[in-house]
């Protein structure tokens, strides 16, 4: 058993985790990792990492650098509330909107995340409250087409209205990205961000603060969180947190590369969700890495061989954790983030990959605007159609003479291998069809497989990296459907529809380059469509998997 806390965070450790730690822990020490990494000493991941790693370390300081942006973040909340501005919407894709839906959710403000290029989900948040909305812009680089997509139709929504456009948005970018001098010049207010902290890692830097402070969060405490756990996870010393939960992560042997993030009570609401992009992203490169696997509360089965369970206990937790692959994390939220960006950075050493890259994103993103440019988004025939739904089989010649969805879908799974997983990417209304997200239970009781549930594109931006760069073990099922009314992008020649249409068959197509198989289901009609996808998981019987 292995127990550590401090100040106000948590790790314990049993089973193969807690063998991990000691397998590691000492020499972690003895190469004093941890005061090197809090140094910002970026050979720490070897030379093939160092240019990047040179660029990406200040997210060790946050917790005192980003003290100037707390009276930023003030004084434009005040003068939004003096103008009876109480609606925020957030506009960012994966590190630039994660963060702030969880520390928004954990404080209990409303925050509305607008990580999505489904024509109705935008529609519905152009809809709602306009007269009240002020709109925050994220985005590190300023080229995300998700994000600029959003931009431009809120432009456009607020000069219909007769609102001029920046008195509404604040543009949080990096100084000199391509959106920070556009934006400066059209008259936005701009708030830059520390340009060497990379996305995944950015929760503590204006890209987190400023959407949170403007909801209500009480930023400066979340700070203060961070700031009361830094120098315990910049000790190279046993009891040091971050290098017990990164031994145990990256340190298992043999690698147990499903991390199950289990809500076991934590009040920090959805950390799972930014945590599964944090480790992803950061790992899942070169043909190794961990799959987060975000299970709501107890998981469904047995735990498996190639999983490790990481149970997010409360605060105050004595539970100790127990099992043959344990891990129990508590704290608070803003002690949390911070341990575990230490934590991934602990695990990308002992993985033996560059923590700070990603890349396999810009794969999906090329072929997404090939198709785009090409106007075939989607375009390729279906295998069949049945019902209200056209099959399509991509990454081999695995369909064989399925003529049903039922009987695409236990061929598709009948491609596991031994230690395989399923990822479910539903490029639907996250809102709307929220209920589509429990298929994620059901399917892994069936197949006792690991299953992952990705609302399309969001997961792009977090576990997308490490389904075309992680172990090659997915089966992957797409899930699309034609939106109930689309939206013109102002001054682009795609609308939304076209644009997540070619998202969805760009990611299909790389991850298909790869030798891996992918189902693509296209609802012809929506309605009817989830029915049959619903009652085919449904139908789907254990035997059906492969190994
Ligand atoms: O903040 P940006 O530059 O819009 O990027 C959004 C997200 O897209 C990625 O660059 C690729 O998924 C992430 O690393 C990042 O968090």
């Amino acid at each position: 058993m292995n127990d550590t806390s401090s100040s106000s965070v948590a790790v314990t450790a049993s089973g193969a985790a807690a063998d991990a730690i000691d397998a590691h822990l000492s020499a972690l020490v003895e190469q004093k990792f941890a005061s090197r990494l809090f140094d910002q000493d970026h050979t720490l991941w070897g030379p093939a990492a160092e240019e990047e790693s040179a660029k990406r370390l200040s997210w060790v300081s946050l917790a005192r650098s980003s003290r100037p942006l707390v009276g930023e973040i003030a004084a434009i909340r005040d003068e939004m509330t003096s103008r009876g501005l109480d609606h925020v919407v957030l506009c960012g894709m994966g590190g630039s909107s994660l963060a702030p839906e969880v520390i928004c959710a954990t404080a209990g403000v409303p925050l509305t995340v607008l990580d999505s290029s489904q024509p109705d989900m935008v529609r519905a948040a152009i809809d709602d409250r306009l007269d009240k909305t002020i709109v925050v812009v994220s985005s590190k680089s300023g080229s995300t087409v998700e994000t600029d997509s959003q931009r431009r139709i809120y432009e456009q929504a607020f000069k219909d209205a007769g609102i001029d456009p920046t008195e509404r948005i604040v543009v949080v970018t990096d100084p000199g990205s391509p959106l920070d001098g556009e934006a400066r010049q059209a008259g936005y207010r701009v708030v830059n961000a520390d340009p060497q902290v990379g996305g995944r890692y950015s929760a503590l830097t204006a890209f987190g603060l400023v959407p949170s402070g403007l909801a209500g969060v009480d930023v400066e405490a979340l700070l203060d969180q961070a700031e009361a756990v830094t120098d315990v996870l910049a000790a190279d010393d046993d009891a040091n947190p971050a290098l017990r939960l990164g031994a145990a992560l990256g340190g298992t042997s043999p690698l147990r590369n499903k991390v199950l993030l289990i809500d076991a009570g934590t009040a920090n609401v959805g950390f799972g969700d930014w945590a599964e992009q944090l480790i992803a992203e950061s790992t899942g490169k070169d043909g190794t890495g961990l799959l987060p696997v975000v299970v709501g509360s107890s998981p469904a089965g047995e735990l498996l061989d190639d999983e490790l369970w990481v149970s997010l206990l409360p605060d105050d937790s004595e539970d100790a954790v127990a099992g043959d692959a344990a891990v129990g994390v508590s704290g608070s939220l803003g002690a949390q983030l911070l341990l575990w960006e230490a934590a991934t950075a602990v695990a990308g050493r002992l993985l033996g990959i560059n923590p700070f890259d990603q890349p396999d994103v810009e794969s999906a993103k090329k072929a997404a605007r090939a198709l785009l440019d090409g106007g075939a988004a989607g375009a390729d025939a279906p295998a069949f159609t049945d019902g209200a739904v056209e099959v399509r089989a991509l990454g081999g010649d695995w369909l064989g003479g399925a003529k049903t969805v039922d009987e695409a879908l236990a061929a598709l799974v009948g491609q596991l291998p031994e230690h395989g997983y399923l990822a479910v990417m539903a490029y639907l209304d996250r809102i709307a069809d929220a209920a589509l997200a429990d298929v994620r239970v059901s399917l892994g009781k069936t197949i006792n497989r690991p299953v992952t549930f990705g609302w399309g594109p969001r997961f792009l931006h977090s576990t997308g990296q490490y389904h075309k760069g992680g172990a090659p073990e997915g089966v992957y099922l797409q899930i699309t459907t034609t939106a109930h009314e689309d939206l013109a992008v102002p001054g682009r020649e795609f609308t939304l529809g076209d644009f997540i249409a070619a998202q969805a068959g760009g990611d299909a197509q790389v991850i298909a380059e790869h030798g891996r198989p992918v189902l693509r289901l296209h609802l012809t009609d929506h309605d009817d469509g989830l029915t049959q996808v619903m009652q085919a998981v449904g139908d789907l019987k254990s035997e059906d998997t492969a190994s």
